[in-house]
């Protein structure tokens, strides 16, 4: 069960006065969900959700809060944060920081089709060209130079062809970055974490992303590389289904068209999206934070579809 805070209704009827969605009617607590506490509110103008921050802070949520602000006004489906009368999207409950957002309809959609990817790509496409003009910055902080951070950290703990592949790969993502290619793809803020369980739907239509809290500025062409890598492969072996990943690639490029650059760079960026998540599940697996609760998810399975994105052609972009 995810909340590690408790909220009871007189608590939220005292603390939801100071915004403008009329009386506090009920509160349930949301069991999915590793980070935050979070709670489906019944309040007399509609349904939101009410997530007490556990681990992020006061000084770090602005970036992630404004930017889920910045897309939702521009018709990005994504959760609004909720301001109160101060025009404060975040407020203090129990001394955590807190936010309300609006509800998404539907649920996440685990058995993806064609259809859902392709969804999934154009929403994709129009997030990146919506954050253009976000105007704060902040790095992927799971990008390169936390990889080179994690892995030395961790590769104790693997046999020695999983160091020689972390070691090799780390390098080679070190030389592509510092390539001519790299410098030329598009960048902004992304969503860098858009698996499958951060989507909504409504049976086949997409009602919204979520879980902002990984975003950060990169190339777009990861974030596509990390949502294909979820969205578009057979979850047992690793490898790519054609049909979704025509769809949701298709759908992305109807919208915001690939660059012949990023066409180079898409094997490259495919086996990066693999490596990050690789890297933090294994750091999940062998350094667990202290009094975490959590299974942490199987890294192997970055392992794997790692070996296959550097071993197969990459797909073409368009
Ligand atoms: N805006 C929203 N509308 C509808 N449901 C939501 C919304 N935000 C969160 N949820 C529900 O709450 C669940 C938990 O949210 P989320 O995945 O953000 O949890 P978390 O603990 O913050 O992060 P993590 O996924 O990293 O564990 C989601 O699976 C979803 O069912
Ligand atoms: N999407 C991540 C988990 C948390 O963001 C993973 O599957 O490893």
């Amino acid at each position: 069960m995810a909340v590690f805070t408790t909220v009871t209704l007189d608590d939220l009827a005292q603390w939801s006065a100071q915004f403008p969605l009329g009386r506090a009617l009920a509160i349930k607590g949301i069991s999915t969900g590793i980070e935050n506490s979070n709670f489906f509110i019944a309040m007399e103008s509609g349904e939101y959700v009410l997530t007490v921050f556990e681990k992020l802070s006061f000084e770090q949520l602005p970036f992630y809060l404004n930017l889920m602000r910045h897309l939702a006004q521009r018709d990005v489906l994504v959760p609004l944060p909720i301001a109160n009368r101060d025009g404060s999207i975040l407020n203090a409950l129990h001394g955590k920081p807190a936010s309300i957002v609006t509800k998404l309809q539907g649920e996440c959609q685990l058995g993806p089709e064609p259809v859902h990817c392709r969804e999934v790509g154009a929403m994709l496409a129009k997030m990146h060209l919506a954050a253009r003009d976000f105007p704060q910055h902040q790095p992927n902080l799971r990008g390169l130079n936390w990889w080179k951070e994690t892995a030395p950290a961790v590769l104790p703990y693997l046999p020695q062809e999983g160091q020689q592949l972390l070691q090799s790969e780390l390098r080679y993502q070190e030389e592509f970055a510092a390539g001519t290619t790299y410098q030329t793809l598009p960048n902004g803020p992304i969503h860098a974490d858009l698996f499958r369980n951060n989507v909504m739907f409504d049976g086949e239509r997409l009602t919204g992303f979520f879980d902002f809290y990984f975003a950060g500025w990169d190339t777009w062409l990861f974030d596509v590389a990390v949502t294909v890598n979820d969205w578009c492969i057979d979850l047992d072996s690793g490898a790519l289904d054609h049909a979704r990943v025509r769809a949701m690639l298709d759908a992305y490029h109807a919208v915001r068209p690939f660059t012949n650059e990023e066409q180079s760079a898409w094997q490259a960026m495919l086996r990066a999206g693999a490596l990050r998540f690789w890297l933090s599940r294994l750091y999940d697996f062998y350094k667990p934070r202290e009094a975490e609760i959590l299974t942490p998810h199987d890294p192997t399975h970055f392992e794997r579809i790692l070996r296959l994105r550097i071993s197969e052609p990459a797909p073409a972009l368009a």
